[in-house]
């Protein structure tokens, strides 16, 4: 009922965790095996290991959260162990998310990966946006075309890109126009929605230590410009080109809202860290009812049908 054909790969299950929550650590990576998830992605790598920011880094609210992390997790080479040992024990494709720090380190990170035996989905990151001093590389729209024309060079392993949310059409025409040069095969749109702000006034102060409290917003917060960023890259880029939908997916109606703008995979962040990972079996629970009630038996009769108003 819910197989989602992924290149050339059948998810039976079109959920993931969305990456940066719970996949640091091999156990909160096995926790995703253990769960509905269809598949799972790793925190986005650096060469090295990286502490991150400073604490607090990470705030909850009734509507979503912000983050300012920076970066953190346990190198290249402890999720590449991972997944070698992964990959002995389990025939689903994995993602293995790289992030970009420099060009030189992602040329060198991506050029180990694909020398390695690593045979799932690479989502290249160009949207962190709270690594101090480091803008986010895909508003940079040229340096992200350097970049993709360099990894294409020689990278030929399944590649996708998770880009920050775009706020503007001719933003999505151009990025649309420099991403359809390169054969990806996905497209993640959004990762959180950069520098925003939330304060306690009981308390008259931010609520996390970096960056004077800005970080990145997730959650029901976001979920209008997910929707439009997943709507804006469907109808722009080569059919070849799939959608990962982040951003918001709390219910099993966001999910569907997601499928219905063009999505093939869904990311899970924000409610995830809230309600770990049962919040799988309850997405894809209340997505079945909403399928029964309007005759849907796969996800395909309604994937990217969304209408306008002619
Ligand atoms: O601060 C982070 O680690 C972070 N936080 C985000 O919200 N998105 C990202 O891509 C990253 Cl890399």
């Amino acid at each position: 009922m819910f197989e989602v054909t992924f290149q050339n790969y059948t998810f039976q299950s079109p959920l993931m965790n969305a990456s940066g929550v719970h996949c640091m650590t091999s156990e909160e990576l096995n926790g995703l095996i253990d769960s509905r998830a269809g598949t799972f992605i790793t925190k986005s790598v650096t060469r090295q290991k990286r502490q991150g920011n400073p604490e607090p880094r990470y705030y909850e609210t009734t509507l979503g959260s912000i983050n300012s992390m920076g970066l953190p997790n346990l190198g290249f080479d402890y999720y590449l162990d991972y997944v070698n040992e992964y990959q002995k024990n389990f025939s689903t494709p994995m993602f293995f998310s790289v992030a970009s720090m420099s060009m030189q380190e992602n040329i060198e990170t991506l050029k180990k990966l694909e020398d390695s035996d690593f045979h799932g989905f690479t989502e290249l990151n160009l949207s962190c946006p709270n690594v101090a001093g480091k803008p986010q590389v895909a508003y940079d729209f040229a340096l992200t075309e350097q970049i993709l024309t360099e990894i294409f060079s020689f990278y030929t392993k399944p590649l996708g890109v998770k880009l920050p949310p775009y706020f503007d059409i001719a933003h999505f025409d151009q990025i649309a126009t420099i991403l359809n040069k390169f054969p990806l095969t996905f497209v993640n749109s959004i990762n959180s929605v950069g520098n925003g702000l939330i304060i306690d006034p009981d308390k008259e102060q931010v609520v996390i230590k970096p960056k004077e409290g800005f970080g990145g917003i997730g959650g029901e917060y976001i979920k209008p410009t997910a929707l439009a960023n997943v709507r804006a890259f469907y109808t722009r880029l080569n059919p070849s080109i799939q959608i990962i939908g982040t951003g918001g997916i709390v219910s099993g109606q966001d999910a569907f809202e997601h499928l219905l703008c063009g999505a093939s995979m869904l990311q899970i962040g924000t409610q995830l860290y809230k309600e770990g990972t049962s919040v799988f079996a309850r997405i894809l629970d209340e997505l079945a009812v909403i399928m029964d009630t309007k005759g849907y038996s796969n996800i395909q009769q309604f994937q990217g049908k969304l209408k306008t108003i002619e």
